[in-house]
């Protein structure tokens, strides 16, 4: 579990937004003790909290792709990272992190990457060649997220609503399985799978498929720690 906080497009880059910015992200700091970061590319601001699982030497956040010109900070466990790392073959990494693979996947292979994602995530990528940027919320919501807009225009992200509240004329409950997307201005279902249809299943109930893909979940899918959420 972190924390994330993100302000985006509020046509305001002075030192007292950004202490704003600060004193908003420090309500999250329960959800991660070990690093406290923040990132600020003109009037959009992405902050973390750390709780440090994998690579806690130097998987501090945001993260960035190699020239830094895009911007990410995650909450949450990327499984089978390292399978992802392998299709990025020409991509450097600078930490080992499990959520250091978003940066580069959204460069090679932009928005539709989400798809390709298997864990619990919440996350905001900013890209700063044109400020556009994407936020995200796992299949079915096991990280928390919210979503909410100021006055300004701005759209604020915020793992738990004491982020945002306070600085928002709206916000919602930002829908698990969704991509919001700033180019196209609104939400998407990234998470589809066939049996989202309404159609009667062909194939009849079999306990023992059923079985076997469920230890095999938990033998070689997930990240093998227990912590809070
Ligand atoms: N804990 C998190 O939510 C982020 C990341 N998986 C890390 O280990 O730092």
């Amino acid at each position: 579990m972190c924390g994330i906080l993100a302000v985006l497009g509020c046509s305001d880059d002075s030192q007292a937004k950004r202490v704003r910015v600060l004193e908003l992200s420090r309500r999250l700091k329960h959800r991660g003790p070990d690093w406290s970061g923040l990132y600020q590319h003109g009037d959009c601001y992405l902050a973390h909290q750390r709780l440090a699982i994998i690579d806690p030497a130097s998987g501090d956040q945001p993260l960035f792709n190699e020239d830094k010109s895009v911007v990410v900070t995650v909450n949450g466990e990327i499984y089978k990272h390292e399978e992802l790392r392998k299709k990025l073959a020409n991509h450097k990494f600078r930490t080992g992190s499990d959520c250091d693979v978003i940066a580069h996947l959204y460069e090679e292979y932009g928005e539709d990457f989400v798809d390709m994602l298997d864990g619990i995530f919440s996350f905001v990528l900013l890209d700063t060649r044109d400020n556009s940027f994407i936020v995200a919320r796992d299949a079915i919501g096991v990280t928390s997220l919210y979503i909410g807009w100021g006055l300004d225009g701005s759209v604020w992200i915020s793992s738990e609503l004491k982020g945002l509240n306070d600085d928002c004329e709206h916000f919602e409950s930002f829908p698990p399985g969704h991509l919001y997307s700033s180019k196209s201005g609104g939400f998407r279902r990234w998470y589809n799978p066939p049996w989202f249809s309404e159609a009667i299943p062909s194939v009849p109930y079999d306990p023992l498929v059923l079985r076997r893909a469920f230890e095999n979940f938990w033998l070689t899918g997930c990240i093998k720690y227990v912590y809070w959420r």
